[in-house]
C-alpha cells in the first residue's frame, strides 16, 4: 500500500549487512547517499540499518516505501549465502525472481575484463548476482561485478546498490543521479558561515526562533574549538524552483541570522533580557492560565493618538535597568495622568522592569484609553497573553526581532485585532519600517541599548522621515522643552515613563508636555502656512 500523502521528494536509505550491525565495518555509504539525495532536492526522512535477513529487509523496504518516494539500499548484492537483497526486494514488491539476461551479460563482461579471457559459462555462484526480481532493471557496475537493482513498488523507486563504497558511489553518481534528475525536483542549496568567539548555547534561542520563523529552510549549527577560541559554523539549507532561487533564499536567511546574532551579542543587556524572556515564555506557556478578556472589543490605539495634536502615552514602569525611583502604584498613577493621557503603556516584563500581567489587567479595567503591553515580545504566545489581559496594542522591537520575525509576530497581533507599536533605534530603520503595512505606530527610541543612556538629540528630525505610520518619540522626554524639541522634529507624540513615575505631580508634568508639544507642532504647521486642525 502507498501512503496517499507520500511526497515523491522524500527519500529513505536502508543499510543492509550484519557486518555493520556487529560493528566490524563503519557505514559511510548512508552519509554519502544522503548528501547526494539532498543536493538533488530530496528530503531524506530516514536512514535505517538492518541485518542480512530476507524478512527484515523486505519489511523495512515496504515500510520505508510507504512514506518515501525513493528508497536506496546498500549492501547484500554479492555472490555469498548472506547476500539476500535481491530476494528480499522481490519478496517486498511481490515479484518472482528471474535470471535477468542483461544482468548476466554485465556479469560476463566484467569477468572477461577481470580475467582477460572469454567466459563461456558463468558459474552458478556468480549467476546468483544476475538473479533479480523479474520486473527489475539491472544497474551497470563499472567498478565491481554485481549489478545493482532498479525497481518500483507502486510510486516508490527502489535502487539497490552494492555495499563496497567505490562500487556504490559509481552507481550513485551516474545511474541513480541521472534517473532522479528526471524528477524535475526543487533545487537545494546550502550556505554556511562561521561565527567567531561564540558558543552554541548562546545561539540556541535564536536558532530556535529562526527554525519557527523560516519553516521551509533547515538551519543548523556546528560548534568547534580552535586553540582557546570557540566558534560556531551556521548552515542554512534552502530549496527553490531554480538553483539561483534556492541560493538567494538560503543566503537571505543566513545573512539575517548573522546580522541578528551579532547585534544581539553586541547589545549584551538586550541579549540577556531576550534569552530570559524566551525561557520565561516557555514556562508561562505551561503554567499560565489565560483569563477570558474582560474588556469588550479592542480600542483603536492609533486613532486615539491621532485625536490630539501632540499625544502622550503615559507609561506605568515600576522599575528599569537604567533605574527609576517610582513613586506610584497603578491605580493612583492612572488617576493622576488620566486627563492628559492618549494611551497607557504598561510594563509586563517581571525581572528587570518589575512589571506584571495583573497590572495590565488592572489598568485596562479602570480606563477607556487604549493600552500598550510593553514587553520583549519574542513569541506568538505573548500576543495571546496581551489580548487576554486587556491590551490593545503590542510593542515589537526591530533590534530584538529583525524583519521577518517581526512581520510574523505583527501578523499574529493583527489576527488578534491588536495594533503594533514598532520600535527602531536608527533613522535608516525608520524609513524601512514606515513602508510596512503592519506598522500602526512607529517609534524611535533615543536610548543607546549598549550604554542604556538616553539622548533625545538622536531623534533629531526623525519624525519627518515617517509619512505613513504615526511618528512617536520614545525615552528620555523629561521636560516641556524636550516635548517641544521632539514635536519640532516631526514627532506627533511621546512615550513617557521615568519622568512621570518619578514626579510628585505627574498630572501637571504630563499636561505641560502635551501643551508644549502641541504648541511646537502648531508653530511648525503655521510656519508652513498650514492650519493645525486638531488643536
Ligand atoms: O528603560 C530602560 O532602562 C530600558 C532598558 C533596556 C531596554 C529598554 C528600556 N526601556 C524601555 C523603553 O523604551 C522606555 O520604557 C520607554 O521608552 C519610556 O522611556 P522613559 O520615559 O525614558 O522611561
Amino acid at each position: 500500500m502507498t501512503n496517499p500523502y507520500l511526497k515523491k521528494w522524500s527519500a529513505a536509505i536502508l543499510v543492509i549487512g550484519n557486518e555493520v550491525l556487529v560493528g566490524r565495518i563503519t557505514d559511510t555509504n548512508s552519509q554519502k547517499i544522503a548528501r547526494v539525495l539532498t543536493t538533488l532536492g530530496f528530503d531524506v526522512v530516514e536512514i535505517r540499518k538492518v541485518r542480512d535477513d530476507i524478512d527484515a529487509i523486505a519489511e523495512a523496504v515496504k515500510e520505508l516505501c510507504y512514506d518515501a518516494g525513493v528508497v536506496i539500499t546498500t549492501g547484500g548484492l554479492g555472490p555469498t549465502y548472506d547476500d539476500v537483497t535481491a530476494e528480499a526486494i522481490a519478496y517486498a514488491i511481490g515479484s518472482p525472481l528471474c535470471l535477468n539476461e542483461e544482468a548476466l551479460e554485465m556479469v560476463r563482461n566484467k569477468l572477461r575484463e577481470i580475467y582477460g579471457q572469454e567466459i563461456e559459462e558463468v558459474d552458478e555462484v556468480r549467476r546468483k548476482m544476475a538473479v533479480l526480481p523479474c520486473l527489475a532493471q539491472p544497474i551497470p557496475n563499472k567498478v565491481g561485478v554485481a549489478p545493482g537493482i532498479y525497481v518500483k513498488l507502486n510510486r516508490c523507486k527502489i535502487f539497490s546498490l552494492p555495499g563496497v563504497p567505490r562500487e556504490m558511489e559509481a552507481m550513485l553518481n551516474e545511474f541513480v543521479t541521472e534517473e532522479l534528475q528526471k524528477e524535475n525536483l526543487y533545487a537545494k542549496v546550502e550556505v554556511c558561515e562561521r561565527l567567531e568567539d561564540v558558543r552554541e548555547a548562546e545561539l540556541a534561542p535564536l536558532l530556535k526562533k529562526f527554525a519557527e520563523v523560516y519553516p521551509d529552510v533547515y538551519i543548523k549549527s556546528h560548534p568547534g574549538i580552535e586553540g582557546e577560541r570557540s566558534f560556531v559554523r551556521v548552515c542554512v539549507l534552502a530549496s527553490g524552483p531554480t538553483k539561483e532561487n534556492a541560493q538567494e533564499k538560503a543566503q537571505k536567511v543566513l545573512s539575517e541570522f548573522l546580522k541578528r546574532s551579532r547585534r544581539r551579542l553586541e547589545i549584551e543587556m538586550i541579549e540577556e533580557i531576550v534569552n530570559y524572556t524566551l525561557n520565561r515564555i516557555e514556562f508561562e506557556r505551561k503554567s499560565l492560565a489565560l483569563p477570558k478578556r474582560d474588556k469588550k472589543g479592542v480600542i483603536d490605539f492609533r486613532a486615539s493618538l491621532e485625536k490630539d495634536a501632540f499625544s502622550i502615552i503615559t507609561e506605568f514602569k515600576p522599575s528599569s535597568p537604567s533605574g527609576v525611583r517610582a513613586k506610584w502604584a497603578p491605580i493612583d498613577y492612572v488617576n493622576e495622568v488620566r486627563p492628559c493621557s492618549s494611551a497607557f503603556s504598561v510594563l509586563t516584563e517581571p525581572k528587570w522592569f518589575k512589571g506584571s500581567y495583573e497590572n495590565l489587567r488592572l489598568i485596562s479595567s479602570i480606563t477607556d484609553k487604549p493600552i500598550l503591553m510593553k514587553d520583549f515580545v519574542v513569541d506568538p504566545f505573548q500576543i495571546d497573553i496581551a489580548y487576554a489581559f486587556g491590551a490593545d496594542a503590542v510593542l515589537l522591537m526591530v533590534d530584538v526581532l529583525g524583519e521577518d520575525e517581526l512581520s510574523y509576530l505583527a501578523r499574529k497581533a493583527k489576527a488578534r485585532g491588536l495594533q503594533t507599536l514598532v520600535e527602531v533605534s536608527n533613522k535608516e530603520d525608520l524609513v524601512i519600517y514606515d513602508k510596512k503595512p503592519y506598522v500602526d505606530v512607529l517609534g524611535m527610541n533615543s536610548r543607546d541599548f549598549k550604554t542604556l543612556k538616553v539622548d533625545i538629540n538622536r531623534l533629531h528630525d526623525g519624525g519627518f522621515l515617517i509619512r505613513r505610520a504615526f511618528p512617536l518619540a520614545e525615552s528620555g522626554v523629561k521636560s516641556p522643552e524636550d516635548a517641544m524639541k521632539v514635536a519640532s522634529w516631526g514627532f506627533r507624540g511621546a512615550l513617557v515613563g521615568t519622568s512621570l513615575m518619578e514626579s510628585n505631580a505627574p498630572r501637571e508634568l504630563c499636561v505641560e508636555l502635551k501643551r508644549k508639544g502641541s504648541e511646537a507642532l502648531s508653530a511648525r504647521l503655521r510656519s508652513r502656512g498650514l492650519t493645525p486642525s486638531v488643536l
